[in-house]
């Protein structure tokens, strides 16, 4: 069912960002294309995979969550919001602090009330800095968490709750290793 995934995730590029090795890939960078049928797997396994009853809202992160949430959205009827690195100064505005393995800043939640259920997804989970720093503003924001999910899994990050992955890889010298999947 993943076979898109999978086979472009092995033979993807590879750079050097500092002492992080930074796999290139459409549904993680948006490069070099983003085929359709690769997001609508993507979006497919999350739908397979995901509890979305009762579900208010989904929640990603800038910029790319954005794809693979507008797809969810589109596929489920349920409304996107969007995590900022731009501030707005909205009321009810959340900032937190984002740190990934490569780079840190703020990010701006908006759109949540206190008492939505929501679910929270991504393209990638490396350090789980930026999982963090989201489930730290949809606590602020008095949120439900329903559901937490991400594409890539990238190593063993506690981000203080469960969370469902399509597929787990691991990167080195030689490139990416899918080492499992969801299903
Ligand atoms: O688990 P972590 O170490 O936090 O890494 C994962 C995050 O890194 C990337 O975001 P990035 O902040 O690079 O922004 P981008 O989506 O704009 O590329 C990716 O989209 C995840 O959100
Ligand atoms: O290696 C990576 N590639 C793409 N996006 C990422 N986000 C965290 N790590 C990576």
């Amino acid at each position: 069912m993943l076979r898109r995934l999978i086979e472009s995730l092995e033979s993807c590029p590879m750079v050097r960002r500092g002492e992080y090795n930074y796999f290139i890939h459409p549904i993680t960078d948006g490069v070099p294309i983003v085929e359709p049928a690769l997001l609508r797997e993507v979006a497919c396994a999350m739908v397979c995979v995901m509890d979305l009853a009762g579900v208010d809202k989904i929640v990603t992160a800038e910029a790319m969550g954005i794809h693979i949430g507008t797809t969810l959205s589109m596929m489920t009827d349920i409304p996107l919001t969007i995590m900022r690195k731009r501030q707005y100064n909205l009321p009810g505005e959340v900032a937190v602090h984002q740190s990934t393995g490569y780079s840190s800043g703020e990010l701006y939640l908006n759109g949540i009330e206190r008492g939505d259920r929501v679910a929270v997804i991504d393209d990638v989970i490396s350090t789980g800095g930026t999982m963090r720093a989201v489930i730290a503003a949809l606590e602020g924001a008095g949120a439900e968490i329903a559901d937490i999910c991400v594409v890539i899994r990238r190593g063993e990050a506690d981000v203080g709750r469960p969370f469902t992955t399509l597929v787990s890889i691991e990167v080195d010298e030689s490139g990416v290793h899918v080492v499992d999947t969801c299903r």
